[in-house]
């Protein structure tokens, strides 16, 4: 696909290799680009609008909700809803699934979203890249039915499509059907996204390693003996440390440069902290779409059959050499979260 073309006509140009090619997917993706300029221009002028701050709710998480939390979610929910091109809506935002019926209360559309609306909540009042995360899978059930909880609790190997935006010092879309991992760049002058990064690859090395470190003592021990490897002077160690607070920005960077994300289990969250279904899963389809890897330490992310909604598991995604080193230090203990 010739570089700089635009994300409608690379939807159009590459739609028949969509699985299940019915015009619906790409109609799906092209409303999550409508949501995404519309957030990014909330998210760009955030300290002159009534944007910062705790919205003075918490989610289901327990979590204080951002004011940005809310916005993005309703945001999304709405494109998403008034388009009638998905069937069911799982957020990191709302408690439970949102089945969306059409007008006569029945729907026919075959696909489910799950979406995590802003990722990097505690970077919003910092003017710190914050991101969206999408998940999208045809759902099990039969069409025409309201949606089930079934349709949501899908293993990541049955995606067929995830991806995510990033408000940074430019705004990105990244996303995969499956086919390679493309990104494409806003121009905000005319609203229009261009492949600025076709078929993006993970170095199969890399020399960055991303993890809150501040929770060190927490941290099980082959973590530990992993990060004490990553800071040797030794061959191409030590590493560089580097850890923005957003997963998605720290995703994006790991996977231009070369790199490791880690968010372990630990004593304070013996699950660990991102949630499978609209974090883990959509990130590690992308790693491994772009030559990465994706793990909860033991194993294979996509391979985990999830349980429920909100669940939280361990994850290392990144550059494939690095994750298997960082597999094999894990090994050495017994698996600390049971899922
Ligand atoms: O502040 P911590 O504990 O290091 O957690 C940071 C991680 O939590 C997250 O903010 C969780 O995502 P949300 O902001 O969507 O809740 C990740 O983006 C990030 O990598
Ligand atoms: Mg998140
Ligand atoms: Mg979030």
């Amino acid at each position: 696909m010739q570089q700089h073309s635009t994300l409608g006509e690379f939807i159009i140009e590459n739609q028949k290799q969509f699985k299940y090619s019915s015009g619906e997917l790409s109609r799906l993706i092209n409303s999550i680009r409508l949501a995404a300029k519309v957030v990014n221009h909330e998210v760009n002028k955030a300290g002159l609008v009534d944007i910062l701050g705790k919205a003075g709710e918490t989610n289901i998480q327990g979590e204080d909700q951002q004011k940005l939390d809310v916005y993005a979610n309703t945001i999304f929910m709405e494109t998403l809803t008034n388009r009638e091109i998905v069937c069911g809506i799982a957020s990191e935002e709302e408690d439970d699934f949102v089945t969306i019926s059409g007008n006569d209360d029945s729907n026919e559309n075959k696909y489910v979203v799950l979406i995590d609306p802003l990722d990097g909540s505690s970077n919003v009042d910092v003017n710190v890249s914050v991101g969206t995360i999408f998940s999208i899978y045809r759902r099990v059930t039969k069409s025409g039915t309201p949606v089930q909880l079934e349709d949501f609790l899908q293993e990541g190997n049955k995606q067929v499509a995830a991806g995510y935006i990033v408000y940074g010092t430019s705004t990105m879309l990244v996303f995969t059907t499956g086919h390679g991992v493309n990104g494409f760049t806003l121009n905000p002058a005319i609203g229009t996204f261009y492949l600025s990064h076709p078929d993006m690859m993970f170095p199969e090395n890399g020399t960055i390693y991303s993890i809150n470190e501040g929770n060190y003592v927490h941290f099980p021990q082959g973590v530990k003996d992993y990060l004490k490897y990553c800071q040797m002077e030794e061959g191409d160690r030590p590493y560089t440390s580097r850890y923005i607070g957003s997963l998605v920005s720290d995703f994006h960077r790991n996977m231009i440069k070369g790199g490791i994300y880690i968010y372990p289990t630990s004593t304070k969250a013996p699950k660990g902290k991102l949630r499978l279904l609209y974090e883990c899963n959509p990130m590690a389809f992308l790693a491994e779409q772009a030559g990465g890897k994706a793990s909860d330490g033991y194993m294979r992310i996509m391979d985990i059959k999830p349980t429920e909604l909100h669940q939280r598991v361990p994850f290392f995604c990144g550059s494939t050499n690095m994750i298997d080193v960082a597999e094999r230090f894990m090994k050495n203990y017994p698996a600390t979260a049971d899922y």
